[in-house]
């Protein structure tokens, strides 16, 4: 393997290390075919179809209406077209002049051509129908998706197997595409089966069954290679997520320098190289079994189709059936053989499809089990008090609680600071404080309301959060801060906290003010500093003006006027509400009334600034250290 990675042109240096193996375990990773026996999974069709097939009544019923008429003027113009055919035929091949038996089969011949005609025409229109749903029908499963997505409590993301399950959905919204157009042709094949069987069990009853015996083995080959290709896909679930995210990270221009000044893209490009290779290589491995089902099953159905033509041939020169009906089964024949490999062909499509569909419908069941179910608890605009009951987190597969027993009162007025070394759990203390988690074990009360009954949104409309990593939003500079949330219609509060946090002059620099995109990747967009950033994140928190104010290292990319002003106008605004300082700059905590000292999740050391110092705990240990540079 040749890789151009500064890291390995000194022959000494080792190698860059291959992208880790993923390996799945838990009851998300397995694959429901090899739990399911195919009976199971083919019961389980019926309720993914039935699904799918509501869900495209909703988005558009004309659509829908107009697909199912034209499936059934397809279908009954075929059946028309068949028996008029077979009439016509006996008419041409019976005896007599060529012009009498032209003219006897005539009314049959028109009747041919115009069902022919309605036949086309329908089968245009139901494209047209499937050209109208699909779209729409996409969109409604993208966007149940993104909605459960973020809705699902924020525990669900650490949880085993989600993102995988929702990787394997994101595949089950782009075979939706599929599947209409999957059941239309199925639906076309069955009323085109059903007029042509009807046909040629007329001619003899044996025909139909031989037939049926010849397309069956195509059906059974579709399905198993259905299945071979889904275990496949199941197998690359794992890989493909994190390919995709990877895909994300190394072509997403912020990350662009760091990518690029610390020599990474060669090794980004061999890991995407080595994963790519992995997916490719289960798929290839896969490819010489569907060749063998292909080619087994191509051979029994080869094997029925000469049956079925040895047995046309044994009735007709036996006289068990007159020449010209033979003739006529000859292209009822072929009509009933196209007619039934399509159907289950389609079916198979069909089958193949639904997998993947099934894939979305677990996971969106599995998201809305995990949608927030709390209680409708709502929490009043004033709120005098946040108390915490021996509240106790841990994260799932963790060993040690990131929170374990933390007890506090927080006072309308009041501005905590919480300190500690990394890891020590102040960020999900503070998660713990805004409901965002919710605790295992002890309780968070706002005034007399346990967050456990409460409506979220409820909570949420009372919260303002920097947190650490902040988005910066590819929105408009004012979304930016208002977050699609304005209070007024014009712009005078957003310019207030604009100058608020001293953004007013880089705003105004901007090529539309506050209509300016934030992203420099869309036309028209412009970019902000990364303290710039922090600034306008801060400005978004002061703008939503709730009772609980949560910063989370606020300034830490900040130059010291930034910092000054926010801080100042942390003071400011501190009467109206409960405000909590998430930082490492102990001497920013100078300003706080009380300072908690985390350590291990625990609450160690609580008290002021001076006391603190003086007390000679982590917290002295941690400003000596500070000013030891
Ligand atoms: N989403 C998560 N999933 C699993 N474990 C987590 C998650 N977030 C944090 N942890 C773990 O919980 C513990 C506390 O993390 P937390 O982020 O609360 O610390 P912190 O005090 O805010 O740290 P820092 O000063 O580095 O920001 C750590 O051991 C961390 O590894």
């Amino acid at each position: 393997m040749t890789v151009n990675d500064a890291s390995t042109e000194n022959g000494e240096t080792p190698p860059p290390p291959p992208p880790a193996t993923i390996t799945f375990e838990g009851r998300h990773g397995k694959n429901p075919l090899a739990d399911a026996s195919f009976g199971a999974m083919c019961r389980r069709l019926p309720s993914v179809l039935a699904h799918t097939a509501r869900m495209a009544w909703a988005v558009d019923r004309t659509g829908v209406v107009l697909l199912l008429v034209c499936q059934l003027l397809t279908g009954a113009a075929a059946a028309v077209v068949l028996a008029f055919t077979a009439q016509a035929m006996t008419h041409i091949l019976g005896t007599g002049m060529v012009s009498e038996r032209l003219h006897a089969a005539l009314p049959a011949l028109i009747v041919v051509t115009v069902a022919a005609g309605i036949g086309r025409i329908s089968s245009a229109l139901s494209s047209y129908a499937d050209g109208r749903i699909t779209p729409l029908l996409m969109t409604e499963a993208d966007i149940a998706l993104v909605a459960a997505v973020c809705r699902v409590e924020s525990s669900a993301y650490g949880e085993d197997g989600f993102a995988d399950r929702q990787e394997a959905a994101e595949v089950g919204v782009t075979r939706t595409r599929m599947m209409v157009q999957d059941a239309q042709r199925f639906m076309s094949a069955l009323t085109r089966m059903i007029a042509a069987s009807g046909v040629i069990t007329a001619l003899h009853p044996l025909t139909l069954p031989l037939l049926l015996l010849a397309v069956l083995p195509t059906g059974a080959g579709a399905v198993l290679s259905a299945r071979v290709d889904y275990e496949t896909h199941y197998l690359n679930v794992g890989d493909r997520n994190v390919r995709s995210m990877m895909r994300w990270w190394a072509t997403y221009s912020r990350y662009g320098d760091e990518v690029r000044a610390n020599g990474m893209t060669g090794y980004l490009v061999y890991w995407y190289r080595a994963l790519s290779d992995r997916i490719d290589q289960r798929t290839l491995t896969a490819a010489p079994r569907m060749l063998r089902i292909v080619l087994a099953t191509s051979a029994l159905g080869g094997v029925f189709l000469l049956g079925t033509w040895a047995t046309l041939a044994w009735l007709a020169t036996t006289g068990r059936v007159a020449l010209p009906v033979a003739a006529t089964a000859v292209v009822a024949v072929q009509t009933t053989l196209a007619a039934l490999s399509q159907f289950v062909i389609h079916g198979a499509a069909m089958f193949h499809t639904s997998l993947y569909l099934a894939d979305m419908r677990s996971f969106l069941d599995m998201a809305g089990e995990r949608a927030p179910k709390r209680g409708e608890l709502t929490i009043p605009e004033r709120v005098d008090e946040i108390r915490l009951d021996e509240v106790v987190y841990q994260y799932p597969g963790k060993e040690e609680p990131a929170v374990a027993g933390v007890s506090l009162t927080l006072r309308r007025g009041e501005i905590l600071a919480i300190v500690g070394e990394n890891g020590s759990g102040k960020s999900t203390l503070a998660k713990l404080i805004t409901g965002i988690l919710l605790a295992d074990k002890g309780r968070v009360l706002w005034d007399s309301v346990d967050l456990a009954q409460a409506d979220p949104d409820a909570v949420w409309k009372r919260t303002a959060l920097v947190p650490q990593g902040f988005a910066c939003w590819p929105l408009r500079a004012r979304e930016n801060i208002t977050l699609g949330q304005p209070k007024t219609f014009d712009d005078g509060s957003v310019w207030d906290v604009v100058d608020a946090v001293g953004m007013r002059e880089a705003i105004e620099k901007l090529p539309q003010q506050l209509d300016t995109l934030l992203a420099k990747e869309l036309w028209g967009g412009a970019e902000l500093s990364g303290g710039q950033w922090q600034r306008l994140v801060c400005g978004r928190a002061l703008y939503r003006q709730t009772p609980l104010l949560i910063l989370d290292e606020p300034a830490s990319q900040m130059d010291a006027r930034g910092e000054h002003a926010i801080f100042l106008e942390i003071k400011r605004i501190a009467a109206e509400r409960m405000t909590i300082v998430v930082t490492h700059q102990l001497e920013n905590t100078r300003l706080a009334d009380r300072i908690l000292v985390m350590d291990k999740g625990r609450v160690i050391e609580q008290g002021r600034y001076e006391d603190l110092v003086n007390a000679g705990g982590l917290f002295a240990e941690l400003v000596v250290l500070a000013q030891d540079r």
